[in-house]
């Protein structure tokens, strides 16, 4: 029998400073993700958005973690909603909203799997703190705080801190990372395949050791999948589009091998910025790279 699959809506654009990024779930609804999922023969329930405060009644108090209090509010929201239906046995898609809302979506899987695997699929690293970040946003943070590296409030989400291990997980597109960012990486071992690596040991062998890393002694791996990882020619609507990435064949093949290493238990769909996008492809191309994780092309 095949997971039911539970849509979870997070209009979140606190984590960074492009308006836009919290219509995502509205485009990639817009581009017929129940339907598409429906199709492969799952049953879907779309549990729709989560509230997000908007910007204009918040104030940024501290320049190093723009909109805290917001995001912290927002990640325990998320939290119980994504445990809520693990609890149920069911596979969720987390869609954002900027990266930040990851936050809060593995505190809310780490309820239930003990021992989770995570391949972050992102032209970024998102391994910054209040002291490396060049910018104060969020959405630059969320890995470092799921391994407890971080602001307090941020790390304690669901109650309990580190979330994952260093040995599962694995960073996977990487091409612009910040020096400290850099630095903590190596410090906490963390595996990164960037870019580098793709075009040298090619995607499939670069998924096959991401597979491996992110599965052993795990209960399941979450994909945490920011459309930005995606070459900007095929996902223009991100809010940090960077130059020389995964093409479309190679993140369909990424996704055809975690649907058939049978382990990815859960997903978000990030960064998607409708105003920045053209005629929605970013969108359908996350619909697309979603309908693969889950089998579309695997006979
Ligand atoms: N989820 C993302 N798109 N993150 C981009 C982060 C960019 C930069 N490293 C920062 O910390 O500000
Ligand atoms: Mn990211
Ligand atoms: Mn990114």
């Amino acid at each position: 029998m095949k997971k039911m699959i539970s849509i979870i809506g997070v209009p979140m654009d606190l984590g960074q400073n492009r308006r836009g990024v919290d219509m995502g779930p509205s485009a990639i609804r817009y581009a017929n993700l129940k339907e598409r999922i429906k199709r492969l023969g799952y049953k879907v329930e779309d549990r729709g958005n989560l509230h997000v405060p908007t910007a204009e009644t918040y104030k940024i108090e501290n320049e190093k973690l723009k909109y805290l209090p917001a995001v912290v509010k927002v990640s325990e929201d998320i939290c119980k909603e994504v445990s809520a239906v693990v609890k149920e046995g069911h596979f969720p898609i987390i869609l954002g909203g900027d990266h930040s809302i990851a936050i809060g979506s593995i505190a809310g899987l780490t309820q239930v799997y003990k021992k989770l695997g995570v391949i972050w699929f992102d032209a970024h690293a998102d391994f910054n703190t209040a002291e490396t970040t060049p910018s104060g946003n969020i959405h630059g943070m969320p890995l470092a705080c799921s391994l407890g590296i971080g602001h307090e409030d941020l790390i304690n989400i669901g109650g309990f801190s580190p979330k994952v291990a260093p040995e599962n997980v694995v960073i996977v597109g990487a091409r612009s990372v910040d020096p400290e960012e850099r630095e903590l990486i190596k410090q906490h071992g963390i595996t990164c395949f960037t870019m580098h690596e793709v075009d040298k040991m090619g995607i499939g062998k670069v998924m096959e050791e991401a597979i491996r890393i992110a599965s052993e002694g795990t209960d399941g791996i979450h994909l945490s999948l920011d459309l930005d990882s995606i070459d900007p020619d095929m996902a223009p609507g991100v809010g940090t589009p960077v130059l020389g990435g995964v093409t479309y064949r190679e993140g369909h093949l990424a996704m055809e091998m975690l649907y058939q290493s049978g382990k990815v238990v859960s997903c978000d769909v990030v960064e998607v910025n409708p105003i920045l996008d053209k005629e929605n492809k970013t969108a359908r191309t996350a619909v697309e790279m979603v309908c693969s994780l889950l089998g579309q092309s695997v006979l």
